[in-house]
């Protein structure tokens, strides 16, 4: 299923002061093609997480449309699942339970819930955690069900607000290598907001870059790497310092939260391998 977004419009009451209006994002228009997965990068407060929750149909847009496989969206349905960074999990159920609830909602018989159950816990490497509370296993294991759970309905467009975002380093990369196979095995469509640029290369066909004007799109960058990636590759780096000249003009210097410090990190990390690279060019010492 494809997405279309096209030249939407939202506006927000401020939250101190009610009686100013704040357009966070002004006719914003991209679209995401069947079985392509698609990143939102940008500066805190540009607007991803307002333009995901639209397309969940979990917020009402004052202008614009949006449209799944092209007919207009503007509630949530169970072609669109939604994985946020907390997770969401009920912390009274177990995995399992976990997992089955949207299925169990839908009224899909015990029989089929119960066979799409073994064959998600399969797919995570989660077999051996159903009965456990969610309080019971690790970060990583918890980001695994909330995926698992967004999947068992089998929704054709999965849209994730940092899925990773909660885990460590080491992790991160683990849960982007399962969550590259459990996707793209599928030929899921999706949509995901991170802070994270090598998440963001690693993971997309293509990486849209918003600014905190209104959330004009400053670049979609296509990302033609072949699968699995390898972050060694020449092309990979050349995507990371096109990346990273982009955040930094997006930044210009505002750095508002953590999600600003990481790419703020990212770019000075990339900043500093260059220097490197040029120095050992030059025959310089490294
Ligand atoms: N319910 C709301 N009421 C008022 N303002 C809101 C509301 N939700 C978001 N905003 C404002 O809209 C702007 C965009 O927020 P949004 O969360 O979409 O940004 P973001 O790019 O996802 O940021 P971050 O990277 O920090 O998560 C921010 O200025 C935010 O304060």
């Amino acid at each position: 299923m494809s997405i279309s977004v096209q030249g939407i419009t939202k506006v927000f009451s401020n939250r101190r002061d009610k009686k100013t209006m704040n357009t966070v994002l002004q006719d914003i228009s991209f679209d995401v093609k069947e079985g392509e997965f698609v990143s939102l990068l940008g500066p805190s407060g540009c607007g991803k997480t307002t333009t995901l929750n639209i397309i969940a149909g979990f917020l009402k847009h004052e202008g614009g449309n949006i449209q799944v496989n092209g007919k207009d969206v503007n509630k949530p349905g169970p072609d669109r699942a939604f994985v946020f960074q907390n997770y969401a999990l009920f912390p009274w159920q177990k995995v399992g339970e976990n997992i089955v609830y949207p299925m169990k909602k839908q009224g899909i018989p015990k029989k089929q819930r119960q066979e799409k159950l073994k064959e998600l816990l399969a797919m995570a490497h989660l077999e051996e955690y159903e009965n456990y509370y969610i309080h019971e296993i690790s970060g990583g294991m918890k980001q695994r069900v909330a995926l698992l759970r967004a999947l068992a309905c089998n929704p054709q467009i999965l849209l994730m607000d940092e899925p990773l975002g909660a885990v460590d380093f080491q992790m991160r990369q683990m849960l982007q290598v399962q969550l590259e196979s459990m996707l793209l095995g599928s030929k899921k469509t999706a949509l995901m907001v991170t802070h994270d640029v090598d998440e963001a290369i690693y993971l997309s066909d293509r990486v849209i870059v918003m600014s905190r004007d209104h959330g004009r799109i400053l670049a979609d960058i296509k990302i033609e790497l072949p699968r699995p990636r390898d972050r060694k590759n020449e092309k990979y780096h050349q995507y990371t310092n096109e990346l990273s000249d982009i955040l930094r003009s997006a930044l210009n210097g505002e750095v508002k939260n953590q999600g600003d410090e990481e790419l703020l990190e990212f770019i000075q990390k990339t900043e500093k391998k260059d220097s490197k690279k040029t120095s050992f060019a030059q025959g310089g010492a490294i």
